[in-house]
Parts: C-alpha cells; sequence; structure tokens
C-alpha cells in the first residue's frame, strides 16, 4: 500500500537533491506522530509511509496528509520491514519513540539490519544498549531528552559537576517529576541529572525519585494546565543545605511535545550527516548533537 501523501513529500524532498529519509516506529503514539509530522514540515526531509507499530489496530496514522501504514511487529516480520525499507528508501534513518519494554529489543533489531536510529525512547538497559550499539559501529544518537534547551541544563550541570565536584557535598535533594499517568517508567532526564547531581556529592538514591501521575496533583500543587495533562513533563530538584540555611531550586516545566519533537528532527539531520561522512565515531547523545551548533537547525 501506498501512502497518499508520498508523491507530494518526494517531490519536495528531491528539489534539493539531498533528502534525508526518516521511519518514525511509534509514529501512532503521541512522540511518534509529532516527530512525523516535524519530519514532514521539514524541507529536504521524506518521511518513510510504513513504519513499526505494536497493535494492529493502529492500521493508518495520518501525518499531515500522508498515511502511515503501521507494520504490526507481531504480525509481519519486522527485520523485514527494515530491509524492504533499505531497498525503497535507501539511506532512510529510524526515529523509535516506541515503550521502554521495546528498548533493547528494537535497537537490537537495528543494529542487525544496519539501520541508524535516533532513540527517543526511554527505560530498557540503558548500560547494555549504549554498549552493543556501540560494539557494532552502527551509527546512533541515543537520548532520554531531545529537547535542545533542556539538554543544555542538562549539559551545564553535566558541566558543573566535571568543574566543581564534590561542590554540594552534604546536601539534601528531593527531586520530583510529573508526567502524562501513561507515561511507564522513571524519567530518563531525571535520571540523567540526578547523576551530575551525585558527581557534586549528593548521595541521591534513584529510588527517591516522587514521581506524580495522578491528576489531582498534577493540577492541583504541580500546576500542569489541563490541556496538558496528557503531554507534560515537570521537573524540580531542589538541594538544601545540611543546616536548612541554604537552598536552590532548578525547574524545567514542558508542556506539549513540541520541543522534543524539534530536537529528534535536528538529531535525524545531524546523524545523516555523520553517516554521509562515514565519521569514525558513530555513536552520539543530544549533547553531541548541541556542541555541533545544532540549536538552531529547526528554523533553517
Ligand atoms: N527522548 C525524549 O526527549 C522523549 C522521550 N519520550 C519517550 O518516548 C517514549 C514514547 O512516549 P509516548 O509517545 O508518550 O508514548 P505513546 O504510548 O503515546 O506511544 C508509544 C507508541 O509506540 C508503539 N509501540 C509500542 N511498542 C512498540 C514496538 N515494540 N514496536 C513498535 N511500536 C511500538 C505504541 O503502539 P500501540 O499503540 O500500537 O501499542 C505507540 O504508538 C517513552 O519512552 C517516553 O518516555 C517522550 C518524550 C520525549
Ligand atoms: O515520557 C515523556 O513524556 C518524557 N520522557 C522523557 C523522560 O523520560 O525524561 C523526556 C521528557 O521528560 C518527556
Amino acid at each position: 500500500m501506498r501512502a497518499r501523501g508520498r508523491a507530494i513529500v518526494a517531490t519536495r524532498a528531491s528539489a534539493d537533491g539531498a533528502t534525508t529519509r526518516v521511519m518514525v516506529n511509534g509514529v501512532s503514539g503521541k512522540m511518534g506522530h509529532a516527530t512525523a509530522c516535524g519530519v514532514v514540515k521539514r524541507a529536504g526531509f521524506e518521511l518513510v509511509p510504513y513504519a513499526l507499530t505494536k497493535r494492529a489496530t493502529a492500521a493508518t496514522t495520518d501525518v499531515l496528509g500522508t498515511e502511515v501504514r503501521g507494520v504490526d511487529v507481531g504480525e509481519e516480520d519486522a527485520g523485514e520491514t527494515l530491509e524492504r525499507a533499505k531497498r525503497e528508501y535507501p539511506g532512510f534513518i529510524v526515529v523509535d519513540y516506541t515503550q521502554p519494554d521495546s528498548v533493547n529489543s528494537n535497537a537490537a533489531l537495528y543494529v542487525k539490519h544496519g539501520v541508524p536510529f535516533v532513540m527517543g525512547t526511554t527505560g530498557g538497559d540503558r548500560e547494555r544498549m549504549l554498549r552493543e550499539v556501540k560494539e557494532s559501529g552502527n551509527y546512533a544518537v541515543i537520548a532520554p531528552q531531545m529537547g535542545k534547551q533542556v539538554v543544555a541544563f542538562q549539559a551545564a550541570m553535566k558541566l558543573m559537576a566535571e568543574q566543581f565536584p564534590g561542590a554540594f557535598e552534604g546536601y539534601t535533594l528531593t527531586v520530583t517529576e510529573s508526567h502524562q499517568s501513561s507515561k511507564k517508567d522513571t524519567s530518563g532526564t531525571a535520571k540523567a541529572i540526578v547523576a551530575s547531581f551525585n558527581d557534586l556529592g549528593c548521595g541521591f538514591d534513584l529510588n527517591d525519585i516522587e514521581l506524580v501521575r495522578d491528576v489531582e496533583s498534577q493540577t492541583g500543587k504541580m500546576g500542569v494546565p489541563e490541556e496538558h495533562l496528557l503531554g507534560h513533563a515537570f521537573h524540580t530538584y531542589r538541594l538544601t543545605s545540611a543546616d536548612g540555611t541554604v537552598s536552590f531550586e532548578f525547574q524545567h516545566n514542558v508542556c506539549g511535545r513540541s520541543i522534543y519533537a524539534e530536537g529528534t528532527v535536528d538529531a535525524v539531520g545531524f546523524l545523516k550527516r555523520k553517516v554521509d561522512a562515514k565519521d569514525p565515531k558513530t555513536l552520539y547523545d543530544m549533547i553531541d548533537v548541541l556542541k555541533e551548533g545544532a540549536m538552531g537547525e529547526w528554523v533553517k
């Protein structure tokens, strides 16, 4: 089956002679859909009109007029789908926004079929995934946070920890993160930022991150607007000195999905350049994308 809008997308994409083709796995979900819309809007990018999904019920997803057919990973062989896309959309890059329980198997699948990928999905065994992908030499951007401004904050915390290790020794850290109630895991971003706070001397246990998933707390004390209950990320990191006389609070509150979708599309462009240049470094995170000056790519 061919997508309705494919001819239009292909015409526009081929105009500059540098098409970047993108398959968005999990396209029927919130992040997959937002990212696919970003791919369609980005000049020179072409959306592959089929993608891996989990439920056969998610047969097709409309992406700004392009229909993307869901290929049920349970019914059709996912590897065969990737091989077909390699023939029909040479050089395509995968974006994965599926679910934490698919992270490791999907990453292994992309490696097996030699497909470069941007992994936005959180959770799973991260260490194993990073090790396996690095050893394979498969090109990938893997990051629990694609929102570039949040990544800049994440990078600042990392730099602070590198420059001033132990600076917050004796301080008590509390971490609260609120997300839509469908979110299955603890925020991957919060975990990454806590790692820097621990390097600063906080000694915080990841199990002590307070997860807020109930609507009453979200609309009440967290102040999440009702229209964003189904897609938000409100994070607060609070540091208090041992005697209680000094405190610091870091907060990033995101409503909606666009900040992540924009960053993901930029990550795709970054990865395509790395693949085309046959860069010897193959595994990247979003801090690498930012460092390369990709902050403003989205608006180009
Ligand atoms: N890195 C970042 O910046 C961000 C990361 N995320 C992460 O992205 C992930 C997705 O979030 P969100 O979009 O809100 O979740 P959703 O539940 O809205 O979407 C997930 C989608 O993945 C599909 N899916 C599940 N398993 C598979 C599989 N094995 N293969 C293919 N498709 C599959 C689901 O299909 P079906 O409906 O058929 O089950 C669904 O369409 C989460 O891990 C979240 O934490 C979210 C925001 C930003
Ligand atoms: O599921 C989400 O929504 C988000 N997931 C990522 C995470 O786990 O940190 C990024 C952001 O918090 C939104």
